[in-house]
C-alpha cells in the first residue's frame, strides 16, 4: 500500500520584506503558506502613523532586484516604478560642504532609494493575491515546537494564545527572532549578538519650493549624500516626494553630549553647517529630539535550519550593520537561494511518504553553502562604515579607487571593484571578498607606480611652481603610503 501524499504547509513568521517575498516564492511552488505578523496591517490608514520615522528608505541593488524578478511577477519593475536611482556618493567635505561626486560603478550602475513601507506593503499585497497565501496580523509568535510543527501565537489585542500547525516553520522575524530562540532548543546553534558603540537618528531635508511653485529636491537626487566626519557621519537618500531622509550615525557617547537645542545647533554648526541650511533649524530641532536613537546590532547564527522542520532567513539569521545597504538585499538573496535549492533537491509541494527527505537535504545544503557568504557580507558591512565616514576622504583610498576603475575598464575580467561585485552582481559575497583581497596587492603596486610616475612628471614639469609642488608632494605622500601598504601586505 502506498502512503497518501500530504500537501506541504509552511508557517512564515514575520511579514517584513523577507517573509513576504518568501511567501510569494513558496506559493509559486504550490505550497500552502500562512504568514504570521506581530504588527498590525500597515496598509490600513489607521496603522500608518504607528510606523512613521523608522528607517524610511532603503537602498535596493542587484541582489534584491534579482530575487524580486525571480518571482516571475515583475515585482522588480513594480518596486522600481517609484525607486530613485543613485549613481554615486556625493561627499560634503569640510565646513562649507564642498561637493565631490564619486560614481559607484564605471558603467553608470546605480543603487536605488526605495520607500521601505511601500516596498513591504507591495510585497504583502503580491503574496496575498496568490490563492494559497494567507497573512494574519497582530499575532506574535511566543514559542514553537519544531518536532510537532506547532506554533503558539499571542493575539496582541486580546492576549489570547492561539495554536497553529505547519510542516515547515520559516523564521523571517528580524534581528530579535523568536523562531531563532526556539531553534536554539533543537540544534547546537552557535550564536552571537554584538552591538556597535554607534547608533543612529533619522532626520530630514524637506523639498524646497521651485520657481514654478512646485516642490524640488534641495540637493542632487541622483546621489547618496555623505558627510564624512571621520569618527561619525551623516547620510541622505532621496524620496519620491522630493525630500531626503537623513541619518546621523555616531557613537552613543556623542548623542549623550547633546542635551538641549543649543548643544544641537553648536554641533551642527561645527560639523554640518551646509545641512542646517537645507534642513531648517526648527525642523532639525523637532526631529532630533522627537526621533529615537536606534542601536546597531550584528547577529550571527549557525546552523540556520533543523531537519526538514525549520529555517531562519533574513535578519533573523544574520542581522548586519546597515552600512553597505545590503541587509535586505542579502535577505532577498537568501530567499532566491533557498528556492533554487528546493529545485536542486527536487522538493515537491507534496510530501511523498515518510522516506522523502529531500527537504531536509535542501535545508542542510542551505546552511552549508550560505554560511561563508553571510559571514563575508556581515564583515564587509562593518568595513564599509570606516570607508564611508573616513576612507572616502583619504588620498590613498581615492587613488586605489581610481586605479581600480581604470583597470576594470582595461581588463574587466581580471579586476573588478569590490563595490561592483557586492552591489551590482549576484556573485557569492565570499567570492567577492576573497577576490578583493587577491586584487589588493596588485592594485597597491599599480597605485604606487601611477602615483610615483605622476608625481615625478609633475616635479619635472613644474618644479618652480609652488602649487604643482604641493600637488606632487600630496601624490608622493599617497604613493609612498600605498607602496608602504603593499610592502606590509607582502610581508604578511
Ligand atoms: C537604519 C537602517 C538602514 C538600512 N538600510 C538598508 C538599505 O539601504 N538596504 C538594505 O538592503 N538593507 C538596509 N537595512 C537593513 C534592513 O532593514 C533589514 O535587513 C531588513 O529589514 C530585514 O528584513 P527582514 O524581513 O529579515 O526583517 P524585518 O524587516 O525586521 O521584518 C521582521 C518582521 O517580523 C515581525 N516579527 C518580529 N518578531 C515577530 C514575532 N515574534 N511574531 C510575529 N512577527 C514578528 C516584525 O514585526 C517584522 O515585520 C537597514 C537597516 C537599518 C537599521
Ligand atoms: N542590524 C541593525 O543594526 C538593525 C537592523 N534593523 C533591522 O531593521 C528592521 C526594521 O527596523 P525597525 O522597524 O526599526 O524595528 P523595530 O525596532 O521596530 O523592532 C522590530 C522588532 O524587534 C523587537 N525588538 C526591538 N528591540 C528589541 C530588543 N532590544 N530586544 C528584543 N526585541 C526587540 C520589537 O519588539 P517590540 O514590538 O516588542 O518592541 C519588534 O518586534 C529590524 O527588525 C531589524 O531586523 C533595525 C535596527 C538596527
Ligand atoms: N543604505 C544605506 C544605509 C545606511 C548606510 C549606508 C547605506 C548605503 O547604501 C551606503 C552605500 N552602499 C555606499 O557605500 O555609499
Amino acid at each position: 500500500m502506498t502512503t497518501p501524499e500530504k500537501s506541504r504547509s509552511v508557517a512564515i513568521v514575520g511579514a517584513g520584506p523577507v517573509g513576504a517575498l518568501m511567501a510569494v516564492y513558496l506559493a509559486n511552488r504550490g505550497w500552502n503558506v500562512h504568514v504570521y505578523e506581530t504588527r498590525p496591517d500597515m496598509r490600513l490608514p489607521e496603522n500608518k502613523a504607528k510606523i512613521q520615522n523608522r528607517s524610511i528608505n532603503l537602498a535596493l541593488s542587484t541582489r534584491g532586484l534579482t530575487a524580486l524578478k525571480g518571482t516571475g511577477l515583475a515585482l522588480d519593475e513594480l518596486i522600481m516604478k517609484s525607486g530613485l536611482p543613485m549613481r554615486g556618493r556625493m561627499l560634503h567635505i569640510g565646513d562649507e560642504g564642498h561637493l565631490v561626486s564619486q560614481d559607484y560603478g564605471v558603467h553608470g550602475e546605480c543603487i536605488n532609494s526605495v520607500d521601505r513601507a511601500k516596498l513591504n506593503e507591495d510585497l504583502i499585497t503580491a503574496a496575498e493575491e496568490l490563492n494559497n497565501v494567507k497573512v494574519s496580523f497582530n499575532l506574535t509568535l511566543k514559542r514553537a515546537d519544531l518536532d510537532k510543527g506547532t506554533l503558539a501565537l499571542e493575539n496582541k489585542e486580546t492576549k489570547e494564545i492561539i495554536s497553529a500547525h505547519a510542516d515547515l516553520i520559516i523564521g523571517c522575524d528580524g534581528a530579535y527572532s523568536s523562531v531563532r530562540n526556539s531553534l536554539m532548543r533543537y540544534v547546537r546553534l552557535d550564536f552571537g549578538q554584538e552591538y556597535i558603540p554607534h547608533g543612529y537618528c533619522e532626520l530630514s531635508i524637506p523639498a524646497k519650493v521651485g520657481a514654478d511653485g512646485k516642490p524640488e529636491f534641495a540637493m542632487d537626487p541622483e546621489h547618496l549624500h555623505i558627510w564624512p566626519r571621520h569618527k561619525f557621519m551623516m547620510i541622505a537618500l532621496p524620496n519620491p516626494d522630493k525630500s531626503f531622509t537623513v541619518t546621523l550615525f555616531m557613537p552613543f557617547a556623542n548623542f549623550e553630549m547633546i542635551h538641549n537645542e543649543g548643544d544641537l545647533l553648536n554641533f551642527f554648526e561645527q560639523y554640518f553647517a551646509d545641512a542646517i541650511k537645507l534642513m531648517g533649524k526648527d525642523l532639525l530641532i523637532k526631529e532630533y529630539f522627537k526621533n529615537p536613537k536606534g542601536s546597531l546590532v550584528m547577529v550571527r547564527a549557525n546552523p540556520y535550519h533543523y531537519k526538514d522542520r525549520c529555517i531562519i532567513l533574513g535578519d533573523a539569521a544574520h542581522s548586519m550593520v546597515p552600512f553597505y545597504g545590503q541587509g535586505m538585499n542579502c535577505g532577498f538573496e537568501d530567499v532566491r537561494i533557498l528556492d533554487s535549492l528546493l529545485s536542486e533537491f527536487n522538493v515537491k509541494s507534496t510530501k511523498v511518504g515518510e522516506s522523502d527527505n529531500s527537504l531536509a537535504l535542501a535545508l542542510e545544503a542551505y546552511t552549508d553553502r550560505r554560511a561563508k557568504d553571510l559571514k563575508a557580507i556581515c564583515e564587509l558591512a562593518l568595513y564599509n562604515y570606516t570607508e564611508m565616514r573616513h576612507g572616502v576622504t583619504s588620498p590613498v583610498y581615492l587613488m586605489r579607487k581610481k586605479v581600480e576603475s581604470w583597470l576594470h575598464l582595461l581588463v574587466p575580467s581580471k579586476v573588478i571593484p569590490l563595490y561592483t561585485m557586492v552591489s551590482f552582481s549576484n556573485r557569492p559575497y565570499s567570492e567577492a571578498y576573497a577576490r578583493h583581497h587577491k586584487q589588493g596587492f596588485w592594485l597597491s603596486v599599480a597605485g604606487a607606480a601611477v602615483g610615483l610616475g605622476t608625481a615625478a612628471g609633475l616635479l619635472v614639469a613644474g618644479w618652480k611652481q609652488r602649487r604643482q609642488l604641493k600637488d606632487a608632494a600630496g601624490l608622493l605622500k599617497a604613493a609612498f603610503l600605498t607602496a608602504a601598504q603593499s610592502a606590509q601586505k607582502l610581508v604578511q
